[in-house]
């Protein structure tokens, strides 16, 4: 069925790792992750084109670093390591690679020692790339010779065109390499030849028929939070299973203000869902009070999820399923068997282990940005495509620490002012995501020449693209301006406004 031509990617535990299969995407190339388990034999199977080795954290000489099948290596399928990738490749073709004296985190500049190089053909051939590592290759296999060199990476890369293997030692796959999405088109089509005759549409049939499979004419539940996700998920499931589909959209008290009526306003009827509408916010209140650790906070948010999921679920009968708009992003932070955890996010790291539902995740290998083009062809409205993000577990981590109802109410009166205040400066399309956040810290002010000694606000406003890595949003002065002075007026017990001016990395875009 599956008539397109693939370029898979071998997982060793790189954060950017999915980031490689959606550049090879959006070359029109089929491209996913998986196991660097895999055998020679099963490779052989899905016949790729060509085969990428990510990053990770890893040294490969390490006792438990991981490795690969070397039958890889006699397919006769081009492969490209990057990072760890390409130290892998020549540790096990018997080069060396060894812990570097300098370590490299950011930019770099490198030379190319050719301008016939595949994987450089013209470029310049000087060009900043993103180094993130602290072992160098140094001594190339037999058969390999010197790509690219720097300062401080004299085997920046390494080639081997007699056998189609290539080796980065920076991430190509990362914006702020200069050249990187050029680099990856060589490898795809000049060496891998691979056809770009895969589309977003083919995605949609691939989970259709998918889902069909999986569920045959069993019943799914579908947690819906009207946010850009779960609303994709709930037009996919309905054009796959129809009626067998319900949605339950849970009102934990940690939603914006107007969220409720403007979720069931836009969605409800639309596109085939039926929305279940469950106020729970007594029982994630009573579950919250007192817990001020951002992890627990996240666990006890997801659990509680579920707990209302079964609740629900048991009162329809035959529910096996429970879908869900998890995105890579939440599965990649939530941390896996090869990455570190950054943050549970409810709907992954949050589960309860005993969870009885089966999971559907149509998204989970895709970030934002392909879930809004994937929206937009499947005939959803901007509004919705192009809505902020907003985190399953809502208001409750942007009150950091313990929360209250007290401070729930000026996180959320403070947060419609910075909404209003971004529309009426025609400011949505440009800011990925923005919000106000209570640090819990109180400090001194003077008002109306009395003193005060009130709670600060924190604005959070950020650009990006896929969530990944986010940079601080320019916003005018003087719409800050407007936003502060309207805060610190209509909002009781604020006195202070504070800008947040970190990116993510080293940041994260919620803060906690
Ligand atoms: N209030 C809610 N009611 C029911 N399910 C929810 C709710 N909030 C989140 N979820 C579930 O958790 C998943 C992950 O939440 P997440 O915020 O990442 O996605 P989203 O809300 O669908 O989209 P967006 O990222 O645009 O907000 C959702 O896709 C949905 O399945
Ligand atoms: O559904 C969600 N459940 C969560 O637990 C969660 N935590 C963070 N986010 C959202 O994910 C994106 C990246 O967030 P961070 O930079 O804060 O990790 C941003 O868009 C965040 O708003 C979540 N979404
Ligand atoms: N980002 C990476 O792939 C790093 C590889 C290896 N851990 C190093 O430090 O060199
Ligand atoms: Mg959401």
């Amino acid at each position: 069925m599956q008539a397109f031509d693939k370029i898979i990617v071998l997982d060793f535990g790189s954060q950017y790792n999915q980031l490689i299969t959606r550049r090879i995407r959006e070359f029109g190339i089929y491209s996913e992750l998986l196991s660097h388990k895999l055998t020679a034999a099963e490779i052989k199977k899905i016949a790729p084109k060509g085969i990428i080795f990510s990053g990770g954290p890893n040294s490969v000489y390490d006792e438990n670093a991981f490795h690969v099948d070397p039958e890889i290596f006699e397919l006769g399928i081009p492969v490209l390591g990057i990072c760890y990738g390409m130290q892998l490749m020549a540790n096990e073709l018997g080069g060396k690679v060894e812990s570097a004296n300098n370590k490299e985190y950011g930019k770099a500049d490198i030379h190319v020692a050719s301008a016939f190089e595949p994987m450089f053909k013209e470029l310049p051939e000087t060009q900043t790339v993103w180094m993130s590592h602290g072992d160098l290759v140094t001594s190339v296999p037999e058969g390999f010779r010197v790509a690219a060199t720097s300062a401080n990476c004299p085997i920046s890369a390494m080639s081997n065109d007699d056998k189609k293997f290539y080796g980065l030692q920076f991430h190509p796959e990362v914006r702020n390499t200069e050249h990187g999405n050029e680099i990856l088109r060589h490898f795809a089509f000049d060496v891998c030849k691979a056809r770009d005759n895969w589309s977003m549409d083919d995605f949609i049939d691939m989970q259709i028929s998918k889902i069909r499979e999986t569920v045959g004419d069993k019943k799914v539940l579908l947690g819906l939070s009207g946010g850009v996700d779960s609303s994709v998920v709930g037009v996919l499931l309905h054009k796959a299973i129809g009626s067998q589909l319900t949605s339950i959209f849970v009102d934990h008290g940690l939603l914006r203000k107007g969220e409720v009526e403007q979720v069931m306003a836009s969605l409800e009827g639309k596109f085939g869902l039926n929305i279940i509408q469950v106020d729970a916010k007594k029982r994630f209140m009573d579950k919250l009070t007192g817990i001020s650790d951002p992890e627990k906070k996240r666990k006890i948010i997801g659990n509680e999820f579920i707990r209302v999921f079964d609740d629900e679920a048991a009162k329809l009968d035959g529910i096996d399923y429970l879908a869900q708009g998890t995105l890579y992003t939440d599965v990649i932070e939530s941390g896996t068997d090869t990455a570190q955890t950054i943050k549970s996010h409810h709907n992954v790291g949050g589960l309860p282990e005993d969870i009885q539902f089966q999971l559907i995740e149509p998204l989970n290998t895709l970030f934002k940005d392909e879930v809004r083009e994937l929206g937009e062809r499947l005939g959803m409205p901007s509004e919705l495509v192009w809505r902020q993000p907003f985190p399953g577990p809502g208001l409750g981590i942007r009150v950091i620490g313990e929360i209250t109802e007290e401070k729930l109410q000026i996180v959320r009166d403070s947060d419609l002012i910075l909404r209003e205040e971004v529309a009426n400066h025609g400011l949505e399309r440009e800011i990925w995501q923005y919000f106000t956040v209570l640090p819990g810290i109180r400090s001194v002010g003077v008002m109306g020449d009395g003193r005060t000694y009130d709670y600060t606000v924190g604005i959070r406003a950020v650009t990006s693209i896929d969530g990944m890595t986010a940079d601080f949003a320019k916003i005018p002065w003087d719409v800050l301006q407007a936003i502060s002075v309207r805060i610190v007026n209509e909002v009781a017990h604020v006195n202070r406004v504070v800008y947040d001016i970190t990116s993510k990395p080293p940041a994260t875009i919620e803060w906690e």
